[in-house]
């Protein structure tokens, strides 16, 4: 299910991961299927929290790597139960960390997971501690393709601006989750 506006949705439990997911490559895919894997052992829905155009997207200009009905596709296919879709403008900038995470409290996540580099609010003043202090987070360990390098959007954005598509392509995985 789609919910455009955090607010609309209140849970008794769930497992939670928020971040901008912009192409679902091969990182964002551990986080995802380890917090399905967790949610399906608790017991509790799988909710995603992602932003619409994805935050980097909006504050630099740079390419999307994939439009937002793909995301909710392979997001779908992965049995994720609830997105949250921000639309990430200025205003949603501002929110302070307190009133983001107001927000998620109306989730009542049992457990969040991130990967270890995840930020959030205002100026990118939450941090993974700050989380914790309301709730249980827990951290996947950063994936790193074969020759050692990180795998993010950002360098799948630069592989294809070099014309690096096979490359691209390889850290962006091939979405055999069924
Ligand atoms: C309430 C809120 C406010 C944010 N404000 C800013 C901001 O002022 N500057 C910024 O660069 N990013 C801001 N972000 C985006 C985060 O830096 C980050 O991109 C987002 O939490 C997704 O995490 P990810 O980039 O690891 O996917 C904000 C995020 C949230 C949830
Ligand atoms: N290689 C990775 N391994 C594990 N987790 C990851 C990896 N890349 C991103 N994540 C996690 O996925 C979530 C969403 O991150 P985000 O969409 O910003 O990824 P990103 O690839 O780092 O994007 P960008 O390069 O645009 O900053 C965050 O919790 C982040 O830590």
């Amino acid at each position: 299910m789609i919910i455009y506006d955090a607010g609309d949705l209140h849970l008794p439990a769930s497992v939670l991961t928020i971040g901008s997911f912009d192409g679902i490559h091969k990182g964002h895919q551990t986080l995802l299927l380890k917090a399905k894997e967790r949610a399906n052992r608790l017991n509790a829905p799988f909710v995603v929290f992602t932003f619409d155009p994805p935050p980097k997207v909006f504050l630099t200009g740079c390419k999307q790597l994939m439009p937002l009905d793909d995301k909710l596709e392979r997001l779908k296919e992965i049995g994720v139960d609830y997105v949250i879709i921000a639309k990430f403008n200025k205003a949603f900038m501002q929110k302070e960390v307190s009133e983001f995470i107001k927000e998620i409290h109306d989730l009542n996540p049992l457990e969040i997971w991130e990967g270890p580099n995840f930020l959030f609010g205002k100026n990118r003043e939450g941090t993974i501690e700050v989380l914790r202090k309301h709730f249980d987070v827990n951290i996947v360990s950063l994936l790193i393709c074969s020759q050692g390098k990180m795998i993010s959007s950002s360098r799948i954005r630069e592989l294809l601006k070099q014309g690096e598509i096979i490359e691209a392509d390889r850290l962006l995985g091939d979405y055999t989750f069924k």
